[in-house]
C-alpha cells in the first residue's frame, strides 16, 4: 500500500464505551446488560455463537438499533469523528443495474453522481488497494463474492474513518483475498485507527487482534487472545468448526 493512501487514514481512533446495554425486540432479549470498553487503537475481535448478537452489538455501536444503558464513542480531540462500517452482507439488492464506480462514487458524496464522472483520488486509491481498478465498470451484482467484500471494505475505509466496524470482513476471501484485506486493516491499525470485528478464524483472530470479547446475549468473557481460553468460564462452549487450528486442548 502506497505511503498516499496510508496518510489519509485516521489518527488516532476513539475508544467505545458500554455500560448496561440491553437491546430488545419487542420481547425478545438481543443483548442483555453489556458493560465493556473497546479501547482506543485497539483491533477487537467479536465472537460468540450463531445468533448471539453479535451483528447487533455492532449495529448498536453504529447508533442503527435502539438500546437501554449508555453507550459512549470517546474521540480523541483532533479526531473527526468518522466511522467506516462493513455489513455482513451487501446493503442493497445486488440485481440494481449499478457500476463499481457509480457504486464508490455514490459511497463518497452526496451529489448527484452524473456531476462527477471523474474519479476522485481517494476512490483511484482505494480500489487499487483492494486490487478491484479493471472491475471499474462492471455491474456491482456481477462481481463475485470476494470481489464484492473487497469492494464493501473499501467503500468502509473511503472516507478515512477513525474508528472501523466490520461485520465478518473475511467472508467469500480466498487466502490471497484475505492476506490482503489482513494487510490493508494491520496498516489500518498500525497507523491508530481502532477496528472492532465479528471474525470466527480464531487463527486470524489470535495472531491479530488485542483484545477478544465472546458474546452470547451477554458478555460472557472477555481477554486477551492469548489467556482467552486457559480462562474462560466453563458455560461457554465454542462451536469448534468456527473456533480454527491450533488449539489442541479444545480439539482433543
Ligand atoms: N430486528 C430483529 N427482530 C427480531 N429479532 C432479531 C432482529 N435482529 C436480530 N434478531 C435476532 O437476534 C438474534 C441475534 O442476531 P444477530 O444477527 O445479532 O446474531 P449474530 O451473533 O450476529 O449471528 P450470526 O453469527 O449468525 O451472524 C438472532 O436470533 C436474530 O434472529
Amino acid at each position: 500500500m502506497s505511503q498516499t493512501v496510508l496518510s489519509k487514514y485516521a489518527i488516532p481512533g476513539p475508544s467505545v464505551q458500554l455500560n448496561e446495554v440491553s437491546v430488545s425486540e419487542g420481547e425478545l432479549r438481543l443483548l442483555d446488560n453489556i458493560s465493556t470498553e473497546f479501547f482506543a487503537h485497539g483491533w477487537h475481535a467479536v465472537l460468540g455463537p450463531n445468533g448471539g448478537g453479535k451483528s447487533t452489538l455492532l449495529k448498536t455501536i453504529l447508533g442503527l438499533t435502539a438500546h437501554q444503558g449508555t453507550l459512549q464513542i470517546l474521540w480523541p480531540e483532533q479526531s473527526e469523528c468518522k466511522l467506516g462500517y462493513l455489513p455482513q452482507s451487501m446493503p442493497f439488492d445486488a440485481s440494481l443495474p449499478i457500476s463499481v464506480r457509480d457504486y464508490l462514487l455514490m459511497s463518497l458524496s452526496k451529489k448527484p453522481i452524473w456531476f462527477s464522472r471523474k474519479l476522485p483520488a481517494e476512490i483511484q486509491a482505494a480500489i487499487q488497494q483492494v486490487h478491484l481498478t479493471e472491475k471499474l465498470d462492471r455491474r456491482v451484482g456481477d462481481l463475485s463474492g470476494g470481489e464484492r467484500q473487497r469492494l464493501m471494505l473499501a467503500t468502509a475505509l473511503l472516507k478515512s474513518p477513525d474508528l472501523l466496524i466490520l461485520d465478518e470482513p473475511m467472508t467469500g476471501l480466498d487466502q490471497s483475498g484475505q492476506a490482503d484485506v489482513l494487510g490493508i486493516l494491520s496498516e489500518y491499525h498500525q497507523s491508530g485507527g481502532t477496528i472492532i470485528m465479528v471474525e470466527h478464524n480464531w487463527a486470524l483472530v489470535e495472531q491479530h487482534c488485542d483484545q477478544v470479547y465472546w458474546i452470547d446475549q451477554q458478555l460472557k468473557h472477555q481477554a486477551a487472545p492469548a489467556d482467552f481460553f486457559t480462562n474462560r468460564p466453563q458455560d461457554i462452549q465454542p462451536r469448534l468448526e468456527d473456533i480454527q487450528p491450533n488449539l489442541p486442548e479444545l480439539n482433543a
